[in-house]
């Protein structure tokens, strides 16, 4: 799914207008009618007070036809207007009128902090003040509006976007955002939902296909692709009928160190339980029996070094290397990394102390293999491209990083994103719980399977990031997220894989 930007999404509404020959008033009914009927699924009739703040643009417009449309279905609805400014749109001030129509009252002015109603824990609120036409800070008695919804622990539905927030713009720290527990949003997600610093506001969130004109959808360059369910089911490649392990590849995992075998280990099993033919890990020697134990399909190959990784002796061809797990910084491993590299004209996949190597040696990142994966997480990405100011400037300072260097980055955290060039891949699937130590060894481990299956390194990267995440969330339906644990998203793997072709399940996103 595309992720578009507020100025693409006004375009769309525009071509939408133009080619359906629709009204903009009909599309807002349209919009409005499509959130009543989730609402109402939801709620069923439930006598609760529902409060509705509406702004004076569109979104406001939005609001107000929801609010007549829940009145009409019989709900206890009061609404509120932000009296900010003078000016109104076009499709607020017909929703307005044809609200009085319902009520024969006008909705509440809001014009200062004395205004405000009280709103308590049992009522919901619907925020539907500012979408993407939020064009600067919110400022003065409105931000403290924001400030008291979000003080209070009512249930709190965004319209569109929690109102404050942009779409795609960096925030400042102090900016006043309603904190949202679910947001309906229209057509495409929003960039924002996805980063960091400004992804919790959003709750939960539902895209609702509002029926934006295809081609304008079709031909837009979008900001980033979202990574679903749907796109992983595409990307799968089955295995064909008289497959042998020499056609799906052999991973070489490099890492480990004295104290640090673990990791090495979760990246080998990974390597096997995501389908790749052979497995063999590059260890120091005192690791030997540890690997062997843990992975009894893994080949060990040990470096002389008995600690640590001293060198890079072997006769093995055609591998897929995957470096860094564990591996430790030690100068002599630096050396057999270097030498590594050397030998190396296919992509390979570099994590954890490799990237740390390659951070403070660029001489050596001018020799990695075009299209080579890099899985930093942010301390690793910061010593890789230096620290950042926003969540934006980093994923620019990515782009620029990958571009120049001809690699793949994988930004690990909550929404994963893929990096490739200009384009980002922002991955939907994974929780909380996969905050342990050592998930990430799996998912390097993961990514290089399907490098080594023969998937094309994008997509081995972008669909082993949805499908490590995928293990993760139905590891945690059996574990929880505080059960969750390496080696536990590593074993479902193999489940995850299935339950990709089983039926949808129709949960909200981000849930
Ligand atoms: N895209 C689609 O296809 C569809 C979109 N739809 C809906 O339209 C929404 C976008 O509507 P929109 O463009 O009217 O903008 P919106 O968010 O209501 O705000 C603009 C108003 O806020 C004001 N304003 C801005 N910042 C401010 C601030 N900090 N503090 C104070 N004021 C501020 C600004 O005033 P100005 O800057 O001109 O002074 C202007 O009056 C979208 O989110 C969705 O809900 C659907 O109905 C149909 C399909
Ligand atoms: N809150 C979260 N939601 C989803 N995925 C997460 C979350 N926190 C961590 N992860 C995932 O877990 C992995 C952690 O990787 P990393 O930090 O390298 O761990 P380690 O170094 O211990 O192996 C990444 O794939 C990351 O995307
Ligand atoms: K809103």
């Amino acid at each position: 799914m595309k992720i578009l930007s507020a100025q693409q999404l006004a375009e769309a509404d525009k071509s939408t207008i133009e080619k359906q020959q629709i009204t903009s008033i009909d599309l807002m009914e349209r919009v409005a009618t499509l959130v009543v009927e989730r609402l109402h699924a939801r709620l069923n009739g439930a006598p609760v007070p529902i409060k509705i703040f509406c702004g004076i643009g569109n979104n406001g417009g939005d609001g107000l036809a929801i609010a007549r449309l829940m009145i009409q279905h019989g709900y206890h609805v009061t609404t509120y207007v932000t009296n900010c400014s003078k000016k109104r749109s076009k499709d607020f001030l017909v929703n307005y009128d044809r609200i009085k129509d319902v009520t024969k009252d006008w909705p509440i002015l809001l014009s200062c902090k004395e205004d405000f109603p009280e709103i308590t824990p049992k009522d919901i609120v619907i925020d539907a003040v500012f979408g993407t036409g939020l064009n600067r800070p919110v400022t003065g008695w409105m931000a403290d509006l924001f400030n008291y919804i979000n003080s209070v622990s009512a249930f709190t539905v965004a319209i569109d976007m929690p109102s404050g927030l942009y779409a795609n713009e960096p925030h400042d720290k102090q900016d006043a955002i309603v904190k949202a527990d679910h947001t309906f949003t229209f057509q495409t997600p929003k960039l924002s939902f996805f980063l960091p610093e400004t992804g919790n506001q959003v709750g939960t969130f539902e895209v609702l296909n509002i029926g934006l004109d295809p081609e304008y959808l079709m031909q837009a360059q979008p900001l980033a692709q979202l990574i679903a369910r749907e796109a992983a089911q595409n990307m799968y490649r089955q295995r064909d009928k008289f497959v042998h392990k020499g056609n799906l590849g052999h991973v070489l995992c490099m890492g480990g160190s004295h104290g640090m075998m673990g990791s090495i280990s979760l990246t080998a099993g990974a390597a096997i339980n995501a389908g790749a033919g052979k497995v063999s890990a590059y260890i120091p020697s005192h690791g030997n029996t540890i690997v062997q134990t843990l992975c009894p399909e893994v080949m060990t190959l040990s470096s002389k070094g008995e600690q640590f990784i001293t060198d890079f002796e072997h006769v093995l061809k055609d591998y897929v290397l995957c470096v860094g797990p564990g591996m430790g910084q030690e100068e002599e491993s630096y050396s057999a990394f270097a030498k590594a590299v050397h030998q190396q004209s296919s992509p390979m996949i570099i994590d954890a102390d490799a990237i740390n190597l390659l951070a403070s040696n660029h001489d050596l990142l001018e020799k990695l293999p075009k299209n080579s994966i890099l899985t930093p997480h942010d301390g690793e990405l910061k010593r890789l491209i230096g620290d950042w100011k926003n969540d934006y400037e980093r994923l620019e300072k990515a782009k620029e990083f990958s571009a120049k260097h001809d690699l793949i980055l994988v930004l690990k955290g909550a929404y994963t994103i893929t990096v490739a060039e200009n384009h980002l891949y922002v991955n939907d699937s994974g929780n909380p719980g996969m905050a342990t130590a050592g998930s990430g060894d799996v998912l390097a481990g993961v990514i290089a399977s399907f490098v080594a299956q023969g998937y094309d390194p994008l997509i081995a990267t972008v669909f082993g990031v949805h499908m490590h995440g995928a293990s993760g969330d139905l590891a945690a339906q059996t574990y929880a997220h505080e059960g969750l644990k390496a080696s536990i998203i590593s074993n479902f793997i193999g489940p995850a894989i299935l339950n990709l072709f089983r039926n949808p399940e129709n949960k909200p996103q981000n849930a």
